[in-house]
């Protein structure tokens, strides 16, 4: 169930904004003055009266600590309200009273949050570098939460069998017990490098990210943990910046006072410029004065669409980002959504017009951005790499491929190319100058591993934007996509053209030498379909001077089994701490005599110092994971030995870490992850 509810955005967190509050006993007073204006979805409120302590409770018997959770339904609860966990709590404390204390409040109000059926919960920043007792209990809590779940789901699902017309009831009470209470754990984002930023008892910095590091590695980095940055008034580095994006980052909480705005990074130098510009003359929004666009921070987002976000800073109240982060949302990119939270006091003494610019900006500013993305439902999701050779692929594969129009119209222009470079323009045309019949010189072109036939139109297409002729081969080894390539050059009416052959390339004896030779054998490793097996095998048919699309690629970038494989996986949460390397090179044709398809790479990475200190989890576009993730310091390169291997039977690859320590060889002899020939 989505914080709010706010008709015509599609239904992703990302849109909802929420407003701080102080501790109300009367939460439907405290919902009406902040909701009702529209300007906000939720409140995020304490739950309990802060001057609450287990400890005075004996003496003064301060009971009860909250208000009933009668004086709202279950549903404004969940949609309407996130918890504040009282922010005197120091589970680290030195001093036991308070220590205890703590610990009873943080586990009664999760326990209050839980029993409202609240979706999150803000839990206050730990107070000192050590945080050990702090993320045991927070880790018992989390493990109570999930260890709640199951009864309440067994229960349930029996009686649907029996009596289905509870269904309805039945579906919205699972809703509510499988979307299971999120704590998010607030950070105060600050510099390495800042001196003012110290441990409370001692002389060592806090890094975020390693207080956050620390502190989810002790929670075993539970699911149900997220982290909401409080970013201060000075930002740390772009580069450690960027480790966050591989965080659960589910808020940012801003001290600033007027509005954020977005550019596109090559904007950026305009920025400030442009931030009045917009919100004057486009957006109708108060023109604030320059000297706080001058305070501007680009904070930037590392993504596809790279976008910045500029945050002027003046501590008054409090601006939430909510990630839009989320596998099913609908943006193509990564961004941020904005959600005000600030306390209702100060909340007074803000022109309305503030507010406002943060609802029309965040309204009118997504929009664009819409799109329907074939990725989204594939973001950070591990997935086995596909074996073509091997196994025969499902329709519903080649249909994945096909959605990728790119592909196609590039290999649409390097065909055109192809076309070009064999017959080039000015031969074609005088060929058809000759006053005796004398035909166009028709090509041949080979589409090897051909599938559903996309690089066959795709030709095709190629051959009408040029005016060459064509006789085109496809040769595919799936007898079921086979099938589907004889309707389509039916359908087509391409029978004159196409000679479908449906064989093994590596065994296919050619009637004729083809000028052109297409293929699309690549996978997400370049070469973990077997390209290089398959073509050298195809290269036989391929003229002494023909063409071969694509001609050359690179490596680019369970327990042990599952440690010990690469993972085809869309990157989105991801933070990107250098830049990627070729690993290995193929080129094709190759009629080398000596040649070898095994491979070595030892590959060195620089991490920029200011990024901080960082965990490697994975390698390259294919994602290589090191059994141990390797935790990095500032300034240490990263350096991993990359190995190619063939067998008769299989290929595979092996890789470790020897900098800055030494991991095993991981899947050695391809015990664990290979590519059956
Ligand atoms: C990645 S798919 C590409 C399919 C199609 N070209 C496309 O773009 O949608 C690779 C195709 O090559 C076929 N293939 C793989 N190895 C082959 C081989 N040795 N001989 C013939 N076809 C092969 C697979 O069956 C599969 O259909």
């Amino acid at each position: 169930m989505p914080l709010g509810e706010r008709a015509g955005f599609e239904k992703s967190q990302s849109r909802y904004r929420g407003v701080e509050t102080a501790f109300n006993d009367n939460m439907p007073q405290l919902l009406n003055f902040n909701l009702s204006t529209g300007a906000f979805d939720f409140v995020v409120a304490p739950l309990m009266n802060p001057s609450y302590r287990p400890s005075l409770l004996e003496k003064d018997g301060v009971l009860p600590f909250a208000a009933s959770d009668l004086v709202l339904s279950p549903s404004p609860w969940s949609s309407h309200v996130v918890g504040k966990i009282s922010s005197w709590i120091d589970l680290d404390s030195e001093d036991e009273t308070l220590r205890m204390d703590s610990e009873t409040t943080l586990k009664q109000e999760i326990a209050w949050a839980n029993h409202l059926s609240i979706q999150a919960c803000i839990l206050p920043s730990p107070k000192g570098a050590s945080c050990a007792n702090y993320a045991r209990c927070v880790n018992q809590i989390l493990l109570g939460l999930n260890n709640m779940q199951a009864p309440f789901v067994i229960q349930i699902y029996f009686p649907i069998i029996f009596f289905p017309f509870l269904f309805s009831f039945i579906v919205a009470v699972l809703i509510l017990i499988t979307s299971l209470l999120k704590l998010w754990l607030r950070i105060l984002l600050v510099k390495t490098d800042d001196d003012d930023v110290m441990d409370a008892n001692s002389t060592s910095f806090i890094d975020s990210w390693e207080l956050w590091n620390a502190f989810c590695l002790l929670c075993e980095h539970h699911s149900q943990l997220f982290v909401a940055l409080n970013i201060l008034s000075s930002l740390p580095s772009v580069n450690s910046l960027g480790c966050w994006f591989g965080e659960p980052v589910t808020a940012a909480i801003i001290n600033m006072d007027v509005s954020i705005f977005w550019f596109p990074c090559d904007l950026l130098h305009a920025a400030p410029m442009m931030m009045r510009v917009l919100n004057g003359a486009i957006f109708n929004l108060p023109v604030f004065p320059s000297k706080w666009t001058g305070l501007s921070m680009p904070v930037k987002v590392p993504s596809k669409a790279d976008y910045w976000v500029l945050l002027p800073f003046n501590t008054v109240c409090y601006f939430l980002l909510l990630y839009i982060n989320f596998p099913y949302s609908e943006l193509s990119f990564r961004c941020f959504t904005v959600v005000v939270l600030m306390d209702d006091l100060v909340c007074k003494d803000i022109p309305s017009g503030h507010i406002w610019t943060v609802l029309v900006i965040s309204s009118k500013v997504w929009i664009p951005f819409l799109s329907k993305n074939v990725e989204l439902g594939y973001r950070d999701f591990l997935q086995s790499p596909l074996q073509p050779l091997m196994d025969n692929l499902e329709a519903q594969t080649y249909e994945t491929f096909e959605r990728d129009s790119k592909k196609y119209i590039q290999y649409q222009r390097a065909i055109s190319k192809a076309l070009l470079d064999r017959v080039p323009d000015e031969e074609a045309s005088a060929v058809c100058k000759l006053p005796f019949a004398f035909p166009n010189p028709i090509l041949v072109l080979m589409v090897v591993g051909a599938g559903h036939g996309p690089l066959v139109r795709a030709s095709l297409q190629a051959t009408e934007e040029t005016g060459h002729k064509l006789k085109v081969y496809p040769v595919e080894k799936n007898p079921h996509a086979v099938v589907t390539l004889h309707s389509l050059v039916k359908l087509e009416g391409w029978e004159d053209i196409v000679t479908k052959i449906s064989c093994d390339m590596r065994c296919w004896d050619a009637p004729e030498k083809a000028d052109i030779l297409v293929s699309e054998l690549l996978g997400s490793l370049g070469d973990n379909e077997l390209s290089p097996e398959c073509l050298d095998g195809a290269q036989r048919f391929l003229k002494q001077d023909g063409i071969s699309i694509s001609s050359s690629y690179v490596k680019s970038h369970k327990d042990l089994v599952h440690f010990e494989t690469a993972y085809v996986v869309k990157l989105h949460n991801v933070a990107r701490l250098a830049p990627s390397q070729t690993v290995f090179t193929f080129t094709h044709p190759d009629y080398s005599t000596k040649k070898s398809i095994q491979r070595y790479k030892r590959l060195q990475f620089e991490i920029a110092c200011d990024t901080g200190s960082a965990m490697v989890h994975g390698m390259f576009a294919i994602f290589f994971p090191p059994k141990t993730p390797v935790c990095m310091k500032p300034g240490s390169p990263l350096e991993v030995h990359f190995w190619r291997c063939c067998g008769s039977s299989k290929v595979w690859c092996e890789w470790c870490v020897t900098s800055p320590d030494s991991s095993a060889i991981h899947n050695i002899s391809g015990r664990s992850y290979w590519v059956g020939l």
